[in-house]
């Protein structure tokens, strides 16, 4: 746009969806929570017929339905995980956009390949790793998952598919040990700054 002589330049701000994907207690939700404290980086919330665990509530965790709510749901995408349903609506992806340019998501691996093929160069991702698998059993058991549903997770061949990194991700992902704690939270703060200053330079 041409103004009196001077050339104004408006470029529009563009929004980022952070996915966070992995296995089974890896800590993505614990990513979640942190990018939403530490950061003000609020989740989108999904759909699941998956029973809620001690603790969880519906509307905060998941948005938790039957299989017939469920089949009422618009998604964009959906998958089936340890034999429950799971997906994402573009209605909470957009209202959650209207508010926060920044934004997390978290997904299996089948559902994070969905959203780079569709919203590409919105989408910021995070796998999230650790390189002692065994001490992951512990963890959802601390966590307070029951034993049954615990051993159903650990043999079901997604958890299994998504202790690996998938090749069509690995270009864009960026890879998260997860291993302490006080590791993981340093990798992302450290992505997080970059990520600011990566962003800032965008807009001049
Ligand atoms: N594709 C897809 N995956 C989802 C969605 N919501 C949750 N998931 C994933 O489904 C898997 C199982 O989730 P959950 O039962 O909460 O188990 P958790 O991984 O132990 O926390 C995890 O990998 C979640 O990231 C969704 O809407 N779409
Ligand atoms: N680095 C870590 N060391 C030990 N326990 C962890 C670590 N990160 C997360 N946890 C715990 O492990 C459990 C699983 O983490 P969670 O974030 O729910 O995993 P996911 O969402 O990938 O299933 C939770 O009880 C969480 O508090």
């Amino acid at each position: 746009m041409i103004e009196e002589g001077h050339i104004v330049m408006a470029k529009k701000k563009r929004n980022e969806l952070w996915i966070i994907t992995g296995a089974a207690g890896t800590g993505k939700n614990t990513v979640s929570e942190y990018l939403y404290t530490q950061y003000g980086i609020p989740r989108v919330l999904t759909h699941t017929t998956r029973p809620p665990r001690a603790g969880e509530k519906d509307g905060v965790s998941y948005y938790f339905e039957t299989p017939e709510s469920f089949a009422q749901k618009h998604l964009i995408e959906q998958v089936t995980y340890d034999g429950h349903q799971y997906g994402s609506s573009r209605e909470a992806l957009q209202k959650a956009w209207a508010t926060h340019r920044i934004v997390s998501l978290v997904l299996d691996t089948e559902g994070a390949k969905s959203y780079i093929r569709t919203f590409g160069d919105h989408i910021f991702l995070l796998f999230i790793t650790v390189h002692h698998p065994d001490s992951l059993r512990q963890r959802m058991i601390d966590r307070g998952d029951a034993p049954v549903a615990v051993e159903a997770r650990l043999h079901s061949p997604e958890y299994r598919r998504d202790l690996k990194l998938p090749a069509e991700l690995a270009p864009v992902a960026h890879i998260i040990h997860n291993d302490t704690w006080v590791e993981a939270k340093q990798e992302i703060d450290r992505l997080l700054k970059q990520e600011a200053i990566r962003m800032a330079a965008e807009e001049f």
